[in-house]
């Protein structure tokens, strides 16, 4: 297995142009490929999730040119939902794209073809029964492959009906995402009704945004129903911006709040549709320095104290709130984060492990993480159970003064290819 060995950091300085959000640039591709006319992508996220949906809409019959350095795509819509019934059955491998997966299992369903829907391992531990749930209530065919509730699936591509429709929110937002960018194509209005609480809310926002750009309103009251015009078309956008990705700012943020210098990113800023640079809010809480500019965020040192915070709104960049923790005074709750348990790997579980290991006293709770910075950090081999953020997260451990061996270093491909090498441009 190859590792990754970061020798102690004393001082990081400097500016790094955030590369596309993950968020944004799945939406973006489905909406664009669904469109009618051609949209033009520019920053792109080049990683493995956007490569796996990419691959999927190529096999799904849209074209599209990717510039050479993958951060520009014209996407040439199809007008229309996807029609491959004269294929017979196509097999899309969806890696561990949460993106991936659930918007393209609900936007199969509303065109005409015969579908399995696959993954690596870990995607077959990730739930996606209310998902299916609530497209069977709108018509959908859709079974499972292997266990109930989870990938793989077999879609049959009937359209979908509309009607009012009730989707646990409870578990992912992603469900909710995936159905509401399909309901404009389904044949009658839909009312998506939630049951639970909807958690990560502010990728709902998200969702809400891309399709207007797209050209669909959504009326939604409070984020407990949405209703959507049925037997409309999505609009191409001629020039589509895909915004920086907020959450891999985090990392950066972070090591500009830890050590002495500064750290700008830029990409994001004020007025991003992103939920997660509110962790920047979270940084400031905790007694770092933050300046907000309209395309730009930066972090300066600060004395920073444990904080005690819902973190259900910023589940990705909660994470690096959890290793900032190691450079607070006092102890630090993260709490109402229980779907960390059902991403790409169970988050608490591997959080609360790799913590201790660097010397950190954690307690790891059933939907919550306390984490108490040890008087002095100890070199660690981390696992990073192919989850890219504990990869990127751990790597603020170097910022102690004591090195921090990151094993499998390569995951960051999910969503951040050349994480480290970005990191050695701001570190000294
Ligand atoms: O809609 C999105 O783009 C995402 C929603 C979040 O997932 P959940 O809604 O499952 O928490 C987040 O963790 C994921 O990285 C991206
Ligand atoms: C949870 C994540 O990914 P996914 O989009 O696969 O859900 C993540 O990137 O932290």
């Amino acid at each position: 297995m190859e590792q990754l060995l970061l020798n102690p950091i004393a001082k990081v300085d400097g500016e790094i142009n955030l590369p596309g959000s993950k968020s944004l640039s799945n939406r973006a591709l489905l909406l664009a490929a669904l469109a009618k006319g051609t949209t033009t992508l520019t920053n792109l996220l080049d990683s493995d999730d956007i490569r796996h949906m990419l691959t999927a809409l190529k096999q799904l019959g849209v074209s599209y040119q990717l510039s050479d350095d993958k951060k520009q795509c014209v996407v040439e819509g199809l007008g229309h939902a996807f029609d491959t019934k004269d294929q017979g059955q196509i097999e899309l491998f969806l890696g561990n794209a949460g993106t991936a997966m659930r918007p393209l299992c609900a936007a199969l369903c509303l065109g005409q073809g015969d579908y399995v829907l696959t993954g690596e391992p870990r995607m077959f531990e990730r739930p996606i029964g209310s998902l299916v749930d609530s497209l069977q209530q709108a018509g959908a065919d859709i079974s499972y492959l292997g266990n109930e509730d989870y990938p793989p699936l077999n879609i049959k591509g009937t359209g979908l009906k509309g009607g009012t429709i009730k989707i646990d929110g409870s578990v992912s937002s992603q469900f909710l995402t995936a159905f509401l960018m399909a309901a404009p194509m389904s044949q009658e209005d839909t009312t998506i009704e939630i049951v639970g609480e909807l958690v990560s809310k502010p990728y709902i926002k998200i969702t809400l945004q891309i399709m207007k750009d797209f050209g669909v309103d959504v009326v939604t009251e409070d984020y407990q129903s949405f209703v959507v015009k049925g037997g409309q078309t999505y609009t191409a956008v001629e020039q589509y911006l895909v915004e920086g990705d907020a959450s891999s700012a985090s990392y950066f943020l972070a090591a500009g709040a830890i050590a002495g210098g500064s750290v700008k990113v830029t990409g994001i800023g004020k007025k991003s549709v992103q939920g997660d640079t509110q962790f920047a809010t979270v940084l400031e809480a905790m007694g770092a320095k933050i300046e907000w500019g309209d395309d730009y965020i930066k972090a300066s040192k600060g004395e920073l104290k444990a904080v005690d915070m819902d973190m259900n709104h910023i589940p990705d960049a909660a994470m690096t709130i959890a290793v900032a923790a190691l450079f607070a005074t006092g102890t630090t709750k993260i709490t109402n984060v229980y779907n960390w348990r059902v991403k790409e790997t169970d988050r608490l579980f591997a959080m609360a492990t790799e913590l201790r290991k660097v010397g950190a006293t954690v307690v790891e709770g059933h939907d919550f993480i306390e984490v108490t910075a040890p008087e002095k950090i100890i070199h660690a081999e981390i696992d990073t159970y192919d989850d890219h953020r504990i990869a990127m997260c751990f790597s603020l451990v170097a910022l102690s003064g004591t090195p921090v061996t990151i094993n499998d270093p390569k995951c960051t491909s999910k969503t951040f290819p050349d994480y480290f090498d970005k990191l050695a441009l701001v570190t000294r």
